[in-house]
């Protein structure tokens, strides 16, 4: 059974560096040659960890290589970021073990972890145990999950849920607005979530200029997440200004 490194890890950078970025790799978007040197110049730039995966990401075999071709190259942890069992892969650091509590459908908040965990303890992955939350709706995550989305101007109800993960035992809560959104979570509700949760707080969904992330983890997020800006061709060099004000922003 995997140990808790990754999260101490994870701790140990927070402490260092005030707040992370979490760089989201897409096996169906980005080639393995591609993945590996993105992954390789994110950590140059100081990126704590690589989360793989995509709501559509179905292809195991694709997901499991990309996994292992990045692995060689880098030091930072890479978490698998599922949206289904089929991204349950071998060669990965830690796993999001994510819930997603505001699903209509108790597939996405039980089952696909029923059916996954035996997997996980086979390949030997570090569980996170994570409360998955999607804010809004019309985006992959939201539709494939079959999330009610918790309006963006409703905080209240996200820390709610926030508290009850915190509750169930969960140490990691993740406030997702959805791949490439055209809205981020608001500073608002992530402050609102950070004074009722205690734990790890990730957010991503749509972030993409050093203003919104400065304005994210100063409302308390310990982890932003962001894939579409560069899947889109956004540049390394802003993402190192990202990467850099962040560390400065609580
Ligand atoms: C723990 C295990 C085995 C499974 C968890 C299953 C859960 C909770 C799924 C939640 C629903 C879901 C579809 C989440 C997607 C998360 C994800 C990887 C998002 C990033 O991918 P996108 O970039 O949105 O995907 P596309 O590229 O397909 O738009
Ligand atoms: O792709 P973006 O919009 O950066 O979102 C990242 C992540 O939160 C999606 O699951
Ligand atoms: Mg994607």
């Amino acid at each position: 059974m995997a140990g808790n490194e990754v999260e101490t890890f994870l701790k140990s950078e927070l402490k260092k560096k005030n707040a992370l970025l979490f760089v989201l790799i897409d096996s169906e978007v980005s080639n393995l040659e591609a993945s590996s040197k993105l992954a390789k110049d994110v950590e140059k730039i100081g990126a704590s960890a690589i989360l793989v995966g995509g709501s559509s990401a179905t292809d195991q075999i694709e997901m499991a290589q990309v996994v292992k071709g990045i692995k060689k190259g880098i030091k930072i942890p890479i978490i698998l970021f599922p949206g289904n069992i089929t991204g349950v892969v071998p060669d990965a650091d830690a796993i999001l073990f994510s819930s997603l509590m505001n699903s209509e459908n108790p597939y996405f908040i039980t089952q696909a972890q029923a059916l996954g965990a035996p997997s996980v303890l086979k390949f030997g992955l570090e569980p996170l145990p994570t409360a998955y939350l999607v804010i809004g709706d019309g985006t992959s995550a939201w539709f494939i999950g079959s999330a009610r989305g918790i309006p963006f101007e409703k905080p209240k109800i996200a820390a709610a849920y926030a508290l009850a993960a915190q509750f169930l035992g969960m140490r990691f809560v993740y406030l997702e607005a959805g791949s490439g959104a055209k809205t981020n979570v608001t500073p608002e509700m992530v402050k609102t979530v950070r004074h009722a949760f205690n734990g790890f707080l990730i957010v991503g969904g749509g972030i993409r200029d050093v203003k919104t992330a400065q304005s994210l983890v100063k409302a308390g997020a310990d982890a932003l997440v962001i894939g579409t800006f560069l899947e889109k061709g956004g540049s390394i060099k802003k993402l190192e200004e990202i990467s850099k004000a962040i560390q400065r922003s609580k």
